[in-house]
């Protein structure tokens, strides 16, 4: 049977993404006999002695590459710290960098996220946020896509009394090929709860932008 492809539906993109809209996984033999098929349409010779591993590279490589995959968001934000002394300000982690691939091109695109949100009743690990982002830059998407699901995934998970994602990032696709624009860079934000309040935006630019340690 052949791999049937869906797009995933915003509930979906909640959940491991690998058994819900993939039917047959490739064999890793195939997958490398892919990457031996691309070798020829670049215009080499994947017989040649400096090309004979690297379809088995290329296909380790992707499973690191697109390990989100198979990970569970929902999952990496369960635990939370309830004992904070009543803290009820903002909670905000920037600069958490990563490294995704467009689902146009397959192309990199690299940037920094930055996640505020204000805690309902406890906290969630901070190092659980940069998993998230992990998790959804480790997949084919838009950058508005990835930013959508950062957002939601905190939202539906710990329910807090607002959440801001603010990813900035430079895509390959526009720099090393097409219109070659090197040094542009692309801004997305996604807010809910009490960040709808454009003075609440204000103050998270601000402190995302504040000078650093
Ligand atoms: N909105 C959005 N566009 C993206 C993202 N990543 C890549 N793109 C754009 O996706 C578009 C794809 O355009 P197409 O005309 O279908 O493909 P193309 O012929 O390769 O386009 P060029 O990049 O202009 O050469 C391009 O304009 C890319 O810049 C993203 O994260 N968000
Ligand atoms: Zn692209």
């Amino acid at each position: 049977m052949d791999a049937v492809v869906k797009s995933l539906s915003a509930d979906q993109a909640l959940r491991p993404a690998a058994d819900t809209f993939l039917v047959r996984k490739p064999t890793r033999e195939e997958a490398e006999e892919a990457v031996r098929t691309l070798i020829l349409w670049a215009g080499d010779d994947p017989s040649r002695e400096g090309l004979l591993e690297t379809p088995g590279r290329v296909a380790k490589a992707y499973r690191e590459l697109y390990k989100g995959y198979d990970e569970d968001p929902e999952e990496i934000l369960e635990r939370v710290f309830e004992e904070v002394d009543g803290y009820r300000d903002m909670v905000l982690v920037r600069d958490i960098p990563f490294y995704s691939h467009c689902e146009h091109h397959m192309v990199p695109f690299v940037g920094k996220v930055h996640i505020g949100y204000y805690p309902n009743g406890g906290v969630v690990g901070l190092s659980k946020l940069a998993r998230v982002v992990e998790v959804y830059a480790r997949r084919l998407q838009t950058q508005e896509t990835m930013t959508a699901q950062i957002a939601q995934a905190i939202e539906r998970t710990l329910k807090p009394g607002g959440v801001a994602v603010l990813v900035e990032a430079e895509h390959m696709c526009m720099s090393m090929r097409g219109v070659q624009k090197q040094g542009s860079s692309t801004m997305t934000t996604q807010y809910t709860g009490r960040f709808r309040d454009p003075a609440e935006q204000v103050r998270f630019f601000t402190m995302v932008k504040s000078p650093g340690l």
